[in-house]
């Protein structure tokens, strides 16, 4: 281990930690990161220009692309960054036996995924085999024909489709010679360049560390094995607290100090969000939320049904914080409705916090609008993980109205399968507003009704309690007397005990 190797590792760590400090959406797992994860001897730049095969170890890591790199794009737009970091990948996953739909299905979302975080797709590789190899992931024989794809195709980086050991990741790197990441590490580089929010973009940073911190020890390893064999026999002692392990334990410090400081961060933000959320319930506003996987359309409908601009993009979790809009039904009830951010299926452990602040919004809600991509090749698979994360933040309970999106997408044939699937469904298209008045329609059927029935005499000069009414209650009969309108509507016990006198009024007339 030299002092270039060594700087430029001290580099990366900083990169990681001062880029998500000062820019956290561009911090890319793709580049910076993952940089920072790998292993000296495996940097694609010391690779990728080169025929690495020429040099030994030593004298490839001496090639290594130093820091600098990403100090200069610090000043460029996101889109030109991305431009600049697009990565050519290829994806590999395994799969046991009778399964193969589901893992194409695991492919095809991982593509789009890849494709989200800024890559180009050029190739998926599937392994059938009862389980990853525990050293290469792939087996032996697939290793060496990944490497000639990898080769042929002039790709730089291998997406495997599950969470990859940090052992793993190293092996396959050595033979296959390109970077090598996993599913997890895709879904956080997407994150971190959506996070919009302060308490967002701290989650991202957290969960970034998070799964960096295990991933370090396993490239300590790496450079203590190197260091002791500097060493020898002889220094044992001295090899084992060698310089590698010394910054590892400095950079692990420092990292779980920066950790500390955002879970601190993260709390502090929480009464914030619940004196928000308490706003509602005390005004007992009736609210929405749309959930649903990801990409299924959630933001368009949101659109469609509110005129909101919410970001809306052909790109998987578009959505990173949750978004309420106000909106009222046909007969003037108001309610919330929220978007979320997008389900996926094995969602990285270290990712369900990061998630925490929309899936509350989901379990605080009076109705689910779960819309469902109708041209998705697996709805059922779709429909049963969300419900499973409902289920999770303790949401069950909570009325669902199941909308099937993208209806302009699909045949009648495929849409009697889907009605079979869920027959209460509402079919909709954010694309094309078909459907649409019929899911207001049934938001303002489902909406909960406040519970308290009051009957009112209300002044002509209180024309504000009678639109308080008709916003937050529930109108049943109105009729214009002379001292006043007579008024019996439903309301929250919170509402009617404020409108006692004109309870009163009403009762002694
Ligand atoms: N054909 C068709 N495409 C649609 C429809 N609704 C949405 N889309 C497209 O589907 C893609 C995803 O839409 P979004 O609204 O961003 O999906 P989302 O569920 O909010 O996604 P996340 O926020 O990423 O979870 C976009 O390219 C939309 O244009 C629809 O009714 N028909
Ligand atoms: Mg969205």
């Amino acid at each position: 281990m030299n002092d270039a190797e060594r700087n430029s590792a001290d580099d990366a760590v900083e990169r990681v930690l001062r880029g998500a400090e000062t820019k956290a959406g561009l911090t890319r797992f793709g580049s910076d990161v993952a940089e920072a994860l790998m292993a000296p001897e495996t940097t694609p730049g010391a690779d990728s220009d080169t025929d690495g095969e020429q040099y030994d170890r030593e004298a490839r890591a001496s090639l290594r692309r130093v820091g600098g790199l990403s100090t200069e794009l610090e000043d460029v737009t996101e889109v030109e960054y991305r431009q600049l970091r697009l990565e050519n990948v290829v994806l590999i996953g395994v799969y046991s036996q009778g399964s193969q739909d589901e893992a194409e299905n695991s492919m095809r979302e991982l593509a789009a995924l890849a494709e989200t975080a800024g890559a180009r797709v050029l190739d998926g590789v599937l392994q059938r085999r009862p389980h990853p190899d525990p050293s290469t992931y792939l087996g032996r024989g697939k290793v060496e024909e990944l490497r000639h794809i990898v080769a042929s195709l002039g790709a730089d980086t291998v997406v495997a489709d599950t969470e990859l050991a940090p052992s793993q990741r190293r092996a396959l790197e050595d033979a296959i010679k390109v970077k090598v990441i996993d599913r997890t590490a895709v879904i956080l580089d997407i994150f971190s360049q959506h996070a919009k929010s302060r308490e967002g973009k701290a989650q991202v940073e957290l969960a970034q560390l998070e799964y960096l911190l295990p991933r370090l020890r396993g490239w300590g390893e790496s450079m203590s094995r190197q260091a002791g064999g500097q060493v020898g026999g002889a220094g044992a002692g001295m090899g084992s607290r060698g310089p590698g392990e010394t910054k590892i334990e400095l950079d692990r410090r420092r990292i779980h100090s920066r950790m500390a400081k955002l879970r601190k961060q993260i709390t502090a933000m929480k009464p914030a969000r619940e004196a928000k959320r308490a706003n509602r319930k005390r005004n007992a506003v009736p609210s929405v939320a749309i959930a649903g996987y990801t990409n299924a359309g959630k933001s368009s409908l949101l659109n469609r049904i509110t005129g909101a601009g919410v970001l809306v993009e052909n790109a998987l979790f578009a959505t990173l914080d949750a978004t309420v809009r106000r909106n009222t039904t046909a007969d003037g009830r108001v309610y919330t409705i929220a978007d979320t951010v997008g389900f996926v299926r094995n969602l990285p452990h270290q990712l369900v916090e990061a998630f925490r602040s929309t899936l509350e919004e989901v379990g605080d809600s009076d109705l689910i609008v779960h819309v469902v991509d109708a041209a998705h090749p697996d709805p059922a698979g779709q429909i049963a993980t969300v419900r499973d994360v409902i289920g999770e933040v303790g949401a069950r309970d909570i009325p669902e109205l199941i909308v099937f999106n993208k209806a302009d997408l699909v045949t009648p044939e495929e849409r009697l399968v889907l009605r079979g699937l869920e027959p209460g469904a509402i079919f909709a298209s954010a694309r094309t507003g078909e459907g649409i008045p019929e899911v207001l329609e049934a938001i303002a059927r489902m909406l909960p009704d406040p519970a308290v029935e009051i009957d009112l005499l209300v002044p002509y000069d209180r024309g504000d309690v009678v639109s308080t009414l008709h916003e937050t209650g529930r109108v049943l009969s109105i009729e214009y007397d002379e001292d006043g309108t007579r008024v019996r509507a439903l309301a929250s016990p919170e509402l009617a005990g404020q409108l006692e006198e004109f309870a009163a009024a009403a009762a002694s007339a």
